[in-house]
């Protein structure tokens, strides 16, 4: 029973006017904070929707195709734990430094898949999830991550607490 953590890592960054997973806070880039926290609740990290990052770990193009969104990172990641044999995906953005690994902890918790209401990109999915969200996206469904996991029965949980999601260089600079 091992997990596969993933950083979904690719968007535009609009609003941040520049690659966000590379902007730097506390001395690394976001990604590499993303990178550390996932390794202290996984087996094997990868990372996402970009070809390359400072990190030396995988890094995978989105599923079925680039442009999904989140969702198609997402995809990529359960397809790469279904076949290296990983029970389930923990996913999270390079955008959130500062969430607070006890979330994590009830993410991963024995039973359903479960997702943050107020951030559902952050979730822990059962890998069997592959093929039926590849067949949802290939269907040209909404592609909001909340309204997937609720039809695929996955349980949403309040973080219960502030979550810092860096979207501005002012968000960023606001957590300095
Ligand atoms: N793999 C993958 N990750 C994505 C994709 N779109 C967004 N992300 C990641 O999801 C997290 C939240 O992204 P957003 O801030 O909603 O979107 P964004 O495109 O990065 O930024 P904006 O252009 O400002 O909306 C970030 O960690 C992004 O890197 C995508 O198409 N593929």
């Amino acid at each position: 029973m091992t997990r596969l953590a993933a950083i979904l890592a690719g968007g535009q960054s609009r609003r941040f006017g520049s690659d966000k997973a590379l902007a730097v806070w506390e001395g690394q880039p976001l990604i590499v904070h993303a990178a550390a926290v996932l390794a202290r609740h996984s087996d094997e990290v990868i990372v996402c929707g970009r070809s390359e990052s400072p990190l030396t770990l995988p890094h995978l193009p989105d599923r079925p195709a680039p442009g999904l969104g989140p969702l198609g990172g997402l995809c990529a990641a359960l397809h790469y734990a279904a076949k290296a044999g990983h029970e389930a995906v923990l996913s999270l953005g390079c955008d959130m430094p500062r969430l607070e690994a006890w979330l994590l902890d009830r993410l991963c918790r024995p039973g359903p898949g479960r997702y943050l209401i107020e951030a559902p990109i952050i979730g822990c999915w059962p890998a069997s999830l592959a093929e039926p969200l590849a067949a949802y996206l290939l269907e040209g469904r909404d592609r909001a991550v909340r309204r997937w996991a609720a039809q695929a029965g996955m349980e949403g949980i309040e973080a219960g607490a502030p979550l810092a999601n860096l979207n501005t260089p002012a968000d960023l600079a606001a957590l300095r």
